[in-house]
Protein backbone atom coordinates (compact mmCIF):
# COMPACT_ATOMS: atom_id res chain seq x y z
CA UNK A 1 0.00 0.00 0.00
CA UNK A 2 2.65 2.52 -0.79
CA UNK A 3 1.70 6.09 -1.33
CA UNK A 4 4.06 7.68 -3.95
CA UNK A 5 4.10 11.52 -4.78
CA UNK A 6 5.03 13.11 -8.50
CA UNK A 7 6.34 15.56 -6.51
CA UNK A 8 5.78 19.09 -7.87
CA UNK A 9 8.74 21.24 -9.27
CA UNK A 10 9.05 24.78 -7.11
CA UNK A 11 10.38 27.38 -9.58
CA UNK A 12 11.47 31.30 -8.13
CA UNK A 13 9.22 33.90 -9.90
CA UNK A 14 11.71 34.43 -12.58
CA UNK A 15 11.45 30.85 -13.39
CA UNK A 16 14.22 28.60 -11.76
CA UNK A 17 14.33 25.15 -9.94
CA UNK A 18 14.02 26.40 -6.09
CA UNK A 19 16.39 23.57 -5.00
CA UNK A 20 15.61 24.39 -1.28
CA UNK A 21 12.09 24.68 -1.36
CA UNK A 22 12.32 21.42 -3.33
CA UNK A 23 14.25 20.31 -0.36
CA UNK A 24 11.69 21.48 2.20
CA UNK A 25 8.43 19.74 0.44
CA UNK A 26 10.43 16.28 -0.04
CA UNK A 27 11.16 16.48 3.98
CA UNK A 28 7.49 17.42 4.97
CA UNK A 29 5.97 15.25 2.39
CA UNK A 30 7.72 11.93 4.25
CA UNK A 31 7.42 13.56 7.54
CA UNK A 32 3.49 13.05 6.65
CA UNK A 33 3.18 9.16 5.36
CA UNK A 34 4.63 9.71 1.75
CA UNK A 35 6.86 6.55 0.74
CA UNK A 36 8.62 7.36 -2.34
CA UNK A 37 9.14 10.64 -4.54
CA UNK A 38 8.73 9.98 -8.06
CA UNK A 39 11.07 12.81 -9.68
CA UNK A 40 9.83 15.01 -13.07
CA UNK A 41 6.56 13.70 -14.06
CA UNK A 42 3.38 15.10 -15.03
CA UNK A 43 3.08 17.17 -11.64
CA UNK A 44 6.56 18.18 -11.95
CA UNK A 45 6.30 19.31 -14.88
CA UNK A 46 8.75 16.51 -16.28
CA UNK A 47 8.35 17.04 -19.86
CA UNK A 48 8.85 21.29 -19.88
CA UNK A 49 12.43 20.23 -17.62
CA UNK A 50 15.99 20.87 -19.29
CA UNK A 51 18.20 17.55 -19.11
CA UNK A 52 19.97 19.62 -16.68
CA UNK A 53 17.11 20.72 -14.58
CA UNK A 54 15.95 16.97 -14.12
CA UNK A 55 19.49 16.68 -12.66
CA UNK A 56 19.45 19.83 -10.47
CA UNK A 57 16.43 17.97 -8.92
CA UNK A 58 17.94 14.41 -8.30
CA UNK A 59 20.84 15.75 -6.84
CA UNK A 60 18.56 17.97 -4.28
CA UNK A 61 16.38 15.23 -3.50
CA UNK A 62 18.77 12.92 -3.13
CA UNK A 63 20.18 14.75 0.08
CA UNK A 64 16.68 14.37 2.00
CA UNK A 65 15.97 10.86 0.41
CA UNK A 66 17.07 7.78 -1.56
CA UNK A 67 13.79 6.41 -2.24
CA UNK A 68 13.22 8.04 -5.31
CA UNK A 69 12.17 7.15 -8.93
CA UNK A 70 13.72 9.53 -11.19
CA UNK A 71 11.97 9.74 -14.76
CA UNK A 72 13.99 10.68 -17.67
CA UNK A 73 11.97 10.42 -20.44
CA UNK A 74 12.12 12.55 -23.46
CA UNK A 75 12.31 13.52 -27.25
CA UNK A 76 15.99 13.28 -27.60
CA UNK A 77 17.13 9.71 -26.56
CA UNK A 78 20.66 10.51 -26.13
CA UNK A 79 19.67 13.46 -23.94
CA UNK A 80 17.70 10.61 -22.02
CA UNK A 81 20.50 8.01 -22.02
CA UNK A 82 22.61 10.99 -20.64
CA UNK A 83 20.19 10.75 -17.62
CA UNK A 84 20.39 7.24 -17.56
CA UNK A 85 24.42 7.98 -17.18
CA UNK A 86 23.90 10.18 -14.77
CA UNK A 87 21.53 8.51 -12.75
CA UNK A 88 24.44 5.41 -12.25
CA UNK A 89 26.09 7.35 -9.01
CA UNK A 90 22.60 7.19 -7.15
CA UNK A 91 21.64 4.70 -5.38
CA UNK A 92 17.52 5.06 -5.84
CA UNK A 93 15.23 3.01 -6.50
CA UNK A 94 14.59 3.13 -10.33
CA UNK A 95 14.21 5.31 -13.07
CA UNK A 96 11.02 5.88 -15.21
CA UNK A 97 10.23 7.20 -18.75
CA UNK A 98 6.97 7.62 -20.25
CA UNK A 99 6.46 7.10 -23.99
CA UNK A 100 7.61 9.42 -26.65
CA UNK A 101 4.92 12.05 -27.13
CA UNK A 102 3.56 14.66 -29.53
CA UNK A 103 4.47 12.28 -32.90
CA UNK A 104 1.56 10.05 -33.42
CA UNK A 105 1.68 6.61 -35.14
CA UNK A 106 4.95 5.52 -34.52
CA UNK A 107 5.07 1.76 -34.82
CA UNK A 108 4.93 -0.04 -31.88
CA UNK A 109 7.99 -1.36 -32.49
CA UNK A 110 9.65 1.89 -32.22
CA UNK A 111 8.07 2.58 -28.79
CA UNK A 112 9.62 -1.26 -27.55
CA UNK A 113 13.02 -0.15 -28.71
CA UNK A 114 12.70 3.19 -27.01
CA UNK A 115 12.36 1.59 -23.42
CA UNK A 116 14.49 -1.24 -24.38
CA UNK A 117 17.11 1.68 -25.16
CA UNK A 118 17.11 3.37 -21.91
CA UNK A 119 16.45 -0.19 -20.20
CA UNK A 120 19.99 -1.78 -21.21
CA UNK A 121 22.03 1.34 -20.14
CA UNK A 122 20.48 1.37 -17.06
CA UNK A 123 21.82 0.01 -13.90
CA UNK A 124 18.71 0.71 -12.19
CA UNK A 125 15.38 -1.39 -12.24
CA UNK A 126 12.82 0.42 -14.85
CA UNK A 127 9.37 1.54 -14.32
CA UNK A 128 7.62 2.08 -17.07
CA UNK A 129 5.13 5.39 -16.87
CA UNK A 130 2.04 5.04 -18.70
CA UNK A 131 0.13 7.75 -19.14
CA UNK A 132 -2.08 7.45 -22.98
CA UNK A 133 -4.05 10.89 -22.96
CA UNK A 134 -0.95 12.55 -22.54
CA UNK A 135 1.06 10.50 -24.83
CA UNK A 136 -0.67 9.47 -27.20
CA UNK A 137 -0.09 5.63 -26.85
CA UNK A 138 -1.21 2.85 -25.01
CA UNK A 139 1.31 0.57 -23.58
CA UNK A 140 -1.24 -1.93 -22.46
CA UNK A 141 -0.71 -5.43 -20.34
CA UNK A 142 -0.97 -6.92 -23.70
CA UNK A 143 2.95 -5.38 -25.11
CA UNK A 144 4.59 -4.79 -21.92
CA UNK A 145 6.44 -7.79 -21.74
CA UNK A 146 7.93 -6.76 -24.66
CA UNK A 147 9.86 -4.55 -22.30
CA UNK A 148 13.23 -6.16 -20.74
CA UNK A 149 13.22 -6.43 -17.27
CA UNK A 150 10.76 -4.18 -16.39
CA UNK A 151 10.64 -3.43 -12.46
CA UNK A 152 7.15 -2.04 -12.69
CA UNK A 153 4.98 0.69 -13.50
CA UNK A 154 2.05 3.61 -13.10
CA UNK A 155 -0.62 3.66 -15.22
CA UNK A 156 -2.33 6.85 -15.44
CA UNK A 157 -6.08 6.16 -16.13
CA UNK A 158 -9.10 6.02 -15.01
CA UNK A 159 -10.07 2.27 -15.98
CA UNK A 160 -9.04 0.46 -13.36
CA UNK A 161 -9.20 -2.32 -15.03
CA UNK A 162 -6.85 -1.46 -17.60
CA UNK A 163 -4.57 -1.18 -14.72
CA UNK A 164 -5.33 -4.70 -13.38
CA UNK A 165 -4.91 -5.95 -16.69
CA UNK A 166 -0.78 -5.71 -16.09
CA UNK A 167 -1.00 -7.93 -12.98
CA UNK A 168 -2.98 -10.72 -14.39
CA UNK A 169 -0.52 -10.49 -17.29
CA UNK A 170 2.33 -10.79 -14.33
CA UNK A 171 1.82 -10.66 -10.98
CA UNK A 172 5.32 -9.82 -10.49
CA UNK A 173 5.02 -6.34 -11.59
CA UNK A 174 4.90 -3.40 -9.29
CA UNK A 175 1.79 -1.72 -10.32
CA UNK A 176 0.61 2.18 -9.27
CA UNK A 177 -2.54 3.77 -10.64
CA UNK A 178 -1.36 7.60 -11.27
CA UNK A 179 -4.96 8.90 -10.76
CA UNK A 180 -6.26 10.97 -7.57
CA UNK A 181 -9.81 10.10 -8.74
CA UNK A 182 -9.05 6.32 -7.69
CA UNK A 183 -6.01 6.57 -4.67
CA UNK A 184 -8.49 3.96 -2.51
CA UNK A 185 -8.94 1.19 -5.06
CA UNK A 186 -4.92 1.86 -5.76
CA UNK A 187 -4.17 1.49 -2.04
CA UNK A 188 -6.69 -1.61 -1.78
CA UNK A 189 -6.09 -3.52 -4.87
CA UNK A 190 -2.78 -2.46 -6.19
CA UNK A 191 1.09 -2.01 -5.33
CA UNK A 192 0.02 1.67 -4.09
CA UNK A 193 -1.05 4.85 -5.83
CA UNK A 194 1.19 7.91 -7.50
CA UNK A 195 -1.02 10.49 -6.49
CA UNK A 196 -0.83 14.16 -7.08
CA UNK A 197 -3.04 14.93 -4.34
CA UNK A 198 0.23 13.63 -2.11
CA UNK A 199 1.76 16.77 -3.09
CA UNK A 200 -1.05 18.91 -0.45
CA UNK A 201 -2.88 16.37 1.03
CA UNK A 202 -0.56 13.49 2.28
CA UNK A 203 -1.96 12.76 5.62
CA UNK A 204 -5.39 12.82 3.83
CA UNK A 205 -4.21 9.69 1.94
CA UNK A 206 -1.54 8.46 5.05
CA UNK A 207 -5.22 8.36 6.70
CA UNK A 208 -6.75 6.68 3.88
CA UNK A 209 -4.67 4.09 4.30
CA UNK A 210 -4.79 3.46 7.94
CA UNK A 211 -8.92 3.40 7.30
CA UNK A 212 -8.22 0.74 4.59
CA UNK A 213 -5.70 -1.25 7.08
CA UNK A 214 -8.37 -1.52 9.49
CA UNK A 215 -10.93 -2.70 7.38
CA UNK A 216 -12.82 0.96 7.97
CA UNK A 217 -14.17 1.14 4.07
CA UNK A 218 -17.10 3.35 4.65
CA UNK A 219 -14.50 5.84 5.78
CA UNK A 220 -12.44 5.54 3.47
CA UNK A 221 -14.48 5.82 0.30
CA UNK A 222 -16.08 8.94 2.57
CA UNK A 223 -12.87 10.34 2.11
CA UNK A 224 -12.06 9.44 -1.89
CA UNK A 225 -15.43 10.75 -2.46
CA UNK A 226 -14.37 14.45 -0.71
CA UNK A 227 -10.99 14.04 -2.49
CA UNK A 228 -13.16 13.57 -6.05
CA UNK A 229 -15.21 16.83 -4.95
CA UNK A 230 -11.68 18.95 -4.28
CA UNK A 231 -10.31 17.55 -7.67
CA UNK A 232 -13.31 19.04 -9.35
CA UNK A 233 -12.67 22.10 -7.91
CA UNK A 234 -9.15 22.13 -8.53
CA UNK A 235 -9.15 21.17 -12.15
CA UNK A 236 -11.33 24.78 -12.43
CA UNK A 237 -8.07 26.20 -12.19
CA UNK A 238 -5.96 23.89 -13.78
CA UNK A 239 -4.23 20.98 -11.72
CA UNK A 240 -0.90 21.75 -12.79
CA UNK A 241 -0.85 25.07 -11.51
CA UNK A 242 -3.54 24.48 -8.31
CA UNK A 243 -1.33 22.26 -7.06
CA UNK A 244 1.28 24.27 -6.15
CA UNK A 245 -1.70 26.49 -4.21
CA UNK A 246 -2.78 23.94 -2.67
CA UNK A 247 0.32 22.80 -0.38
CA UNK A 248 -0.20 26.40 1.18
CA UNK A 249 -4.10 25.59 1.74
CA UNK A 250 -3.73 22.34 2.74
CA UNK A 251 -0.47 21.95 4.62
CA UNK A 252 0.41 25.77 5.93
CA UNK A 253 3.68 26.58 3.41
CA UNK A 254 4.31 27.86 0.47
CA UNK A 255 6.44 25.92 -2.27
CA UNK A 256 7.56 28.00 -5.01
CA UNK A 257 5.50 28.99 -8.08
CA UNK A 258 4.89 27.21 -11.51
CA UNK A 259 6.77 28.13 -14.58
CA UNK A 260 5.17 29.29 -18.26
CA UNK A 261 3.70 27.76 -20.05
CA UNK A 262 1.72 26.24 -16.87
CA UNK A 263 1.20 29.71 -15.21
CA UNK A 264 0.97 31.08 -11.58
CA UNK A 265 -2.41 31.69 -10.59
CA UNK A 266 -3.84 35.19 -9.87
CA UNK A 267 -4.62 36.43 -6.43
CA UNK A 268 -8.15 36.47 -7.25
CA UNK A 269 -7.66 32.78 -8.63
CA UNK A 270 -5.90 31.36 -5.44
CA UNK A 271 -8.62 33.61 -3.20
CA UNK A 272 -11.50 31.66 -5.24
CA UNK A 273 -9.80 28.75 -4.90
CA UNK A 274 -8.92 28.77 -1.26
CA UNK A 275 -12.75 29.64 -0.66
CA UNK A 276 -13.85 26.50 -2.50
CA UNK A 277 -11.46 24.25 -0.63
CA UNK A 278 -11.72 25.52 2.73
CA UNK A 279 -15.54 23.49 3.24
CA UNK A 280 -14.21 20.44 1.71
CA UNK A 281 -10.47 20.65 3.40
CA UNK A 282 -12.80 21.11 6.97
CA UNK A 283 -14.95 17.81 6.36
CA UNK A 284 -11.62 16.23 5.49
CA UNK A 285 -9.98 17.69 8.64
CA UNK A 286 -12.59 16.67 10.98
CA UNK A 287 -12.66 12.93 9.09
CA UNK A 288 -8.59 12.94 10.02
CA UNK A 289 -8.91 13.51 13.41
CA UNK A 290 -11.18 11.24 14.09
CA UNK A 291 -9.19 8.64 12.54
CA UNK A 292 -6.32 9.41 14.86
CA UNK A 293 -8.85 10.07 17.70
O1 LIG B 1 2.07 13.63 -12.11
C1 LIG B 1 2.33 12.44 -12.32
O2 LIG B 1 3.42 12.02 -12.77
C2 LIG B 1 1.27 11.44 -11.98
O3 LIG B 1 1.53 10.28 -11.91
C3 LIG B 1 -0.13 11.90 -11.78
C4 LIG B 1 -0.59 12.28 -13.17
O4 LIG B 1 -0.63 11.11 -13.96
C5 LIG B 1 -1.84 13.08 -13.14
O5 LIG B 1 -2.03 13.74 -11.91
C6 LIG B 1 -3.06 12.25 -13.42
O6 LIG B 1 -4.09 13.17 -13.62
P1 LIG B 1 -5.52 12.70 -14.15
O7 LIG B 1 -6.02 11.58 -13.27
O8 LIG B 1 -5.32 12.28 -15.58
O9 LIG B 1 -6.34 13.94 -14.01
Amino acid sequence: MQVVVPIITPFTKDGKVDINALKDHVKRLLELGVDVIFLNGTTGLGPALSKEEKKETLKAVYDVTHKVIFQVGGLNLYDVLELVEYSKDFDILGIASYSPYYFQRLPEKWLINYFNDIVSKSEHDFYLYNYPAATGYDISAKIVGKIQGLKGLKDTTQDLAHTLEYKIVNPNLIVYNGSDSLIYYSLSSLDGTVASFANHSPHIISAMRKMIKEGKREEALKVQMLINMLLDVIRKYGQLSATYYMVEIMLGYKVGYPRPPIYPLTDDEVKMLKSEVEPLKRKLDDIVSGIYG
